[in-house]
């Protein structure tokens, strides 16, 4: 196809809106295929200097684009005078947190099971050397069929190759002056991990901890690190001030224990080699779970 502008949509309803870009519903005219346009003003990129975070979605997306599951889309990008587009994958269903906030929180076997697509989508994407760095059931999206797609790598973190299955950074040897440019960044308070607060440092195993947050979430139906303001929700990441509900599953719990640790080496999941969590898969929480069938499955019904 041609180069694209924005003269080949019909721009629709806004469906996302974040500091730095704006998302659209869109038709393409030609075919009559809906997409999600993500619009980003150069001017306010350039002025808060982010043309980086621009650059680094769109290699992410592009790494990613050869994995058929559990991703939004990149299928072009164009630019006019004013704006950055990208046209992404419109996933019809909308962000996870407008479905857990409709019914409350979700059944055991409905959590286990965006838990198990969730788990998938961090394999494929950390043995790609991503790591998202601001996971939240904001930015994971469910298609027309109700299957997971993560969204907005805004925030990701693209490793060197030498890097992705090694010990990560721990930071101590980098100059004050990388240890302010890694503070640049953090994520969405409730879901940001301790050692990105405490040490800047940032590895797959942050998105264990947002793993593990969201696991809770689906359960409880809020994330276990709450409060009034950011600081004092930092403030109990760091103290791992949280409890659960009365009622939460046993074995759920006891997974949701093994990820939010305080020392990202001793989470669940950090020491795995290759490119599976396979202590994370044969925990008893997924119990049951067909891993190389969960994205044939039929979702079950979120009531
Ligand atoms: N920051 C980003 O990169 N954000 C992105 C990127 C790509 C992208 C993206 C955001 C999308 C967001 C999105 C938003 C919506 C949406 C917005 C408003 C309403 C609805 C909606 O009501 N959908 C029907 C299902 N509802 C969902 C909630 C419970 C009741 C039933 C969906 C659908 N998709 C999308 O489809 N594709």
């Amino acid at each position: 196809t041609a180069k694209r502008s924005s003269q080949d949509y019909i721009f629709g309803k806004l469906i996302g809106d974040g500091c730095y870009s704006t998302v659209f519903l869109a038709k393409d005219i030609h075919i009559g295929k809906e997409y999600a346009i993500k619009v980003c003003e150069k001017h306010h990129i350039i002025r808060k200097k982010k043309r980086e975070y621009i650059k680094r979605e769109k290699d992410a997306l592009n790494m990613l684009s050869s994995v058929p599951h559990g991703f939004v889309k990149l299928f072009c990008t164009f630019q006019d005078e004013e704006r950055l587009y990208f046209v992404l994958s419109y996933a019809k269903n909308g962000e996870l947190l407008k479905h857990i906030n409709n019914v409350g929180s979700f059944e055991l076997n409905v959590a286990k099971f965006y838990a198990a697509e969730l788990l998938l989508a961090l394999e494929k994407m950390h043995a790609k050397g991503i790591i998202h760095r601001d996971l939240k059931p904001e930015n994971i999206l469910l298609d027309e069929n109700m299957h997971l797609q993560i969204a907005d790598f805004g925030t990701a973190k693209i490793m060197d190759p030498e890097e992705i299955r090694c010990a990560p950074s721990s930071g101590e040897n980098d100059t004050q002056n990388e240890r302010s440019r890694k503070i640049s960044f953090v994520g969405t308070p409730q879901y940001v991990s301790p050692e990105l607060l405490h040490d800047c440092v940032d590895t797959r195993a942050s998105d264990l901890w947002a793993f593990g947050c969201i696991i809770y979430q689906m359960i409880s139906g809020l994330p276990p690190f709450r409060a009034a303001t950011e600081f004092l929700t930092f403030q109990k990441i760091l103290k791992m001030d949280y409890e659960f509900p009365e009622g939460f599953p046993a074995d759920a719990k006891d997974l949701v224990e093994k990820l939010l640790v305080l020392d990202h080496s001793k989470r669940i999941g950090a020491d795995d080699k290759g490119t599976t969590y396979d202590s994370i898969r044969n925990h008893p929480f997924f119990l049951g779970i067909d891993w190389d069938h969960v994205w044939d499955q039929t979702p079950p019904t979120i009531c």
